[in-house]
């Protein structure tokens, strides 16, 4: 006897792009959305169908822990507190979710910023609320609360970004980023049903070389983004902040310039705000910082840790393999990890929705 399958009423498909932040002294402010992709596919059935009323299996990164129910799920709690702001409560019954996660964990490269915004996304859809992406930013931003990896997954490409300042009255409800980011975004009993502010976060698409790519060397152990954010100090010295505003000013447009200029990129992606207090968390990074340069590998253009870390960031247009082997070998001698690398491109699209 065959069975066949039950026919969605609605059937589509969120991508959302990993994303590494920071590319060095754009601590908070640069991320780049790249080709590695947090997959959605969603289904909605007719009421009268005999399937459960909620069903998620997840393939992936992070398969044998992340939690498939609904308020537990970063996703989908994220999803169920964009549709309580807009007085829906629940999601539409039945509804059956695959998520497909090629992200690793906690390594730098976005994996809750990828997930927050498949969530903001997949809130608009079941909703039809067409929030636009500036509003979705704005969502974002109540759950991660620095804009860098969430405003590069969401808009795409190389994307600087910055939290406006709220009035007085707004920065007094609890909850509201701002510039000094909350350690912790908050959803669920703590956010509430409130809506957020309109325009918490704004950015700009800067410019980027084609011919750059980006090698992601993953070493096999996580660091949380919290425990990496709470080894930095609460102020800094001026020399240090003038250092990472020069190279930062540089940067953003070193890296749109064709063909890119190795020596001056190198120098621009130097960091002393967030890299050396996280450097005794990842054995190796201050060799593989101070060691892999464009003079032995040509090709090379800069070196950094991913966001948080522990991944390493390097951009190149040569010797992919060469740089990658290179940090993988400090890596495995210094600290004792294994890791893998993957050559990614950057892709203009950001997080998408389509019917399927
Ligand atoms: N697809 C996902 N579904 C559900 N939860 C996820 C998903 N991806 C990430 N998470 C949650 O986010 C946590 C990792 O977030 P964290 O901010 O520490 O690292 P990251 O986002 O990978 O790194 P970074 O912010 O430095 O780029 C995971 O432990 C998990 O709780
Ligand atoms: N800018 C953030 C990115 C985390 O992904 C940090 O470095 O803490």
């Amino acid at each position: 006897m065959t069975t066949t399958a039950p026919v969605p009423v609605r059937s589509f498909r969120v991508a959302v792009p990993c994303s590494t932040a920071n590319i060095g002294p754009g601590f908070d402010v640069l991320g780049i959305s790249l080709s590695l992709y947090l997959v959605l596919d969603v289904q909605i059935f007719s009421p009268t169908t005999p399937v459960p009323d909620f069903a998620m299996t997840y393939s992936g990164e992070g398969a044998a822990d992340v939690p498939l129910t609904p308020e537990e799920n970063l996703t989908t709690k994220t999803a169920l507190y964009v549709l309580s702001t807009h007085n829906i409560r629940e999601f539409p019954k039945p509804l059956r979710i695959h998520v497909h996660n090629p992200i690793p964990l906690g390594r730098g490269l976005g994996s809750s910023g990828a997930a927050v915004v498949a969530g903001v996304a997949l809130g608009d859809a079941l909703g039809n609320l067409k929030l636009g992406k500036d509003r979705m930013l704005d969502y974002c931003l109540m759950i991660e609360c620095h804009p860098d990896n969430v405003a590069a997954a969401l808009i795409g490409g190389f994307v600087a970004s910055y939290l406006r300042e709220p009035e007085p009255a707004v920065t007094e409800k609890p909850n509201i980023p701002h510039s000094e980011t909350l350690e912790e975004g908050r959803i669920g009993k703590e956010l509430g049903a409130q809506q957020p502010p309109v325009g918490i976060g704004h950015y700009v698409r800067l410019g980027w070389a084609k011919e750059i790519k980006a090698i992601a060397i993953v070493p096999q152990f996580e660091i949380a983004t919290a425990k990496a954010r709470a080894v930095l100090p609460k102020s800094y010295e001026r020399q240090d902040v003038i250092f990472n505003l020069q190279r930062l000013a540089v940067l953003t447009t070193a890296l749109g310039c064709s063909p890119p200029d190795a020596d001056l990129i190198y120098q621009a992606m130097q960091d002393k705000v967030h890299q050396p207090y996280r450097k005794h968390l990842i054995p190796g990074l201050p060799e593989i910082l101070t060691t892999i340069t464009p003079s032995k590998y040509p090709g090379l253009l800069g070196i950094c840790l991913s966001g948080a870390g522990p991944t390493i960031l390097a951009l190149a247009t040569d010797n992919f393999v060469q740089i990658a082997t290179a940090a993988q070998e400090v890596y495995q001698r210094v600290g004792g990890f294994d890791s893998f690398y993957k050559v990614l491109d950057v892709v203009e699209d950001g997080a998408t929705c389509v019917d399927t």
